[in-house]
């Protein structure tokens, strides 16, 4: 007897030695301390889980029933019901796979990223788990009292939406990208700051990833203590609610939540915890299944259409027309919320893009932080000058 199992990234034939020990030699309760050497196969170990499905007790599990049983861990089944692709880092060794009752991990499978999103993403896990021994949650909630108070970065967007008839602009401070370089040598956080403000935008993105993007939380803070007037989103790859504290300590008025590496229930809670401290979540989507996730959860106010896929860099403008497009425009429409163009706006004529296709803000880096007056390059990125209408 042989059952053929397929999970994510491979298959795996379960040969009959392993599935007849599995019926009849073993005691139920002893099945969490069990570990198979396959003789077969030695590229894989697997063992068996600490609680049994239900369709295993029977013991008489055939193929069909184990493609059916799903991975047995809830998170990354959870995850995968999503569509999530970026997978956390795991902790120790190659990662962990699960087919039906089995767990067991590829021995000669690397333990590397599969995209720069993925490795972003573990290297923040990393990067988090330092910052959270340094300053624990209850040391940085006492910093928040000391902090700047969070200003409204919805409201701004609206503000301006309205008075301008034009999308509202969040400029992004911006020096580098894994995808196009170093933007900018001569960079001076907050020049360019007050340079955007200058030219009439609404609100300010700052990236503060170190390793990928060259930002820093300095970045930020210096800004907001400059006195810019304008609300200040956090652009960061949050993955531990802890960082969205940490961020509002820093000055931050808004964060970014991306839903290709958050699930649902992190999306929910995470933007709970911004309301409560007074701050906004822009939610960023990729793809028809992102959007719809993201419409289907209460409460959500910001809308960010990436035009670039993180996983790939490919970008494609029309991507934000497509997202907008029939029923799910209707129910944006509906909720009342505010949907941001993102990435890879360059003319007049893709700002027009974007509008007609019904976004109210539109988030820009590369085009207006590489030129070496980032304030006329606002006016001539909408064709006119914003900052006098
Ligand atoms: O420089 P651009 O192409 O104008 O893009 C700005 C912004 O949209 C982009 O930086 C961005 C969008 N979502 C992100 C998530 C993480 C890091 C960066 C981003």
């Amino acid at each position: 007897m042989e059952a053929s199992v397929v999970c994510a990234h491979l298959r795996i034939r379960v040969q009959d030695p392993l599935l007849s020990t599995l019926r009849r030699r073993i005691p139920l309760s002893d099945y969490r301390c069990l570990r198979f050497k396959s003789s077969r196969r030695s590229c894989y170990t697997p063992f068996i889980r600490a609680q049994q499905p239900e369709a295993m007790k029977n013991s008489n599990v055939d193929s069909e029933e184990m493609k059916e049983l799903g991975s047995g861990n809830p998170i990354d089944d959870i995850r995968m019901k999503q569509g999530i692709t970026i997978r956390r880092r795991p902790t120790t060794g190659p990662p962990q796979h699960h087919v039906g009752p089995f767990e067991f991990r590829l021995e000669n499978e690397g333990n590397k990223p599969q995209n720069i999103l993925e490795e972003i993403v573990w290297n923040k896990d990393v990067e988090v788990s330092k910052m959270k021994e340094k300053k624990p949650l209850l040391k940085l909630k006492k910093d928040m009292d000391n902090a700047l108070p969070p200003r409204d970065f919805i409201g701004a967007l609206k503000d301006s939406y309205v008075r301008t008839g034009m999308p509202a602009l969040i400029a992004e401070v911006k020096k580098a990208s894994p995808s196009r370089g170093v933007l900018r040598e001569d960079f001076d956080p907050i020049e360019i700051a007050r340079a955007y403000e200058k030219g009439g935008a609404s609100c300010l993105s700052v990236l503060t990833d170190q390793k990928f993007f060259q930002g820093s939380f300095e970045n930020l803070e210096a800004i907001r203590s400059a006195g810019v007037k304008c609300p200040l989103l956090c652009k960061e790859f949050i993955i531990d609610a802890w960082q969205i504290y940490y961020a509002r300590t820093k000055g931050a008025d808004a964060i970014l939540l991306i839903s290709s590496v958050l699930p649902d229930a992190d999306i929910k809670y995470m933007s709970k915890i911004c309301k409560l401290l007074g701050m906004a979540a822009l939610v960023e989507v990729h793809n028809e299944r992102e959007m719809d996730r993201v419409l289907a959860i209460d409460g959500i106010q910001l809308i960010g259409i990436n035009n670039r896929n993180l996983e790939t860099f490919e970008v494609d403008i029309s991507n934000t027309r497509k997202l907008l497009e029939g029923e799910r425009g209707e129910i944006i429409f509906q909720k009342d919320i505010i949907v941001v163009g993102e990435s890879a706006l360059f003319t007049p004529a893709d700002i027009a893009y974007v509008q007609e296709s019904g976004v109210r803000a539109v988030l820009v880096g590369e085009s207006i932080v590489k030129q070496q007056n980032p304030t006329e390059a606002i006016t001539g990125l909408f064709g006119k000058d914003i900052s006098k209408i």
